[in-house]
């Protein structure tokens, strides 16, 4: 493990305007295309043989879908799934995985989140929460940013007693390149409501991402 970084909050305009630069791109397809072009060159390599002919189209599809993030919105990604329910005890979905691109260096993220909310009256579709994370994912990110907006989304949704998220990850710019460490993973936390006020409550939850599931 390299660090334990508590999560940084934003406010909600810094959020929005954050992302709102990223959801119409003033550029063309053709221009990005292009601008990858360039890279290989730049790289060294031969953009018009037949190999990488087509790199340039296929760099911006997969680049558009690791991004794609940026398009969805919670409302959408809900589909109405938020029902009021009388549960008044922790619900937890661990081990969710999570692919993210690192903001610094386009490079990817993988990982796992676990988040746990206590409702106050409604509860969430468990499959919205793993979107939450697969939407929040899908955006250039740094990692403490990705736990809190994730958590801020739920708390924002479901008003509770409280959320909880961890995000465990590597990242590949810190592995493939730079300092070059494989193995290691970084810890972000979200502690919202009950879970940052009552230690009791974090505990429990602490402890149950680590327990091992039964069925594996
Ligand atoms: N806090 C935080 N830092 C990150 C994250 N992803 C990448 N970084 C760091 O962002 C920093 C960028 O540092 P720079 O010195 O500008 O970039 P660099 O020369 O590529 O740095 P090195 O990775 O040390 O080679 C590096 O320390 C990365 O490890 C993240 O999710 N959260
Ligand atoms: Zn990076």
């Amino acid at each position: 493990m390299t660090a334990l970084i508590p999560s940084q909050k934003l406010t909600a305009n810094q959020t929005i305007s954050a992302l709102s630069t990223q959801a119409n791109p003033p550029v063309s397809e053709a221009e990005m295309q292009a601008a990858v072009r360039t890279l290989l060159l730049g790289m060294g390599g031969d953009p018009d043989r037949e190999g990488l002919r087509d790199t340039p189209k296929r760099v911006v599809k997969a680049l558009k879908f690791l991004t794609s993030g940026y398009q969805q919105s919670l409302d959408e990604l809900l589909n109405g799934a938020v029902f009021s329910e009388n549960a008044n005890e922790m619900v937890l979905v661990r081990d969710i995985d999570l692919f993210s691109s690192c903001e610094h260096h386009i490079l990817p993220i993988i990982g796992r989140a676990h988040v746990a909310y206590i409702p106050n009256g409604k509860v969430i579709g468990l499959s919205k929460i793993a979107r939450i994370c697969e939407m929040y994912g899908r955006r250039l990110q740094v990692q403490e940013r990705l736990t809190a907006q994730i958590a801020d989304a739920l708390q924002g949704l479901l008003q509770p007693q409280g959320v909880a998220v961890v995000v465990e990850a590597t990242h590949m710019c810190m592995v493939m390149r730079g300092v070059q460490k494989p193995g290691s993973w970084t810890v972000t936390s979200s502690m919202q409501g009950i879970f940052a006020d009552d230690a009791k409550t974090r505990h429990e939850f602490m402890n149950l991402i680590r327990h091992s599931p039964s069925f594996h």
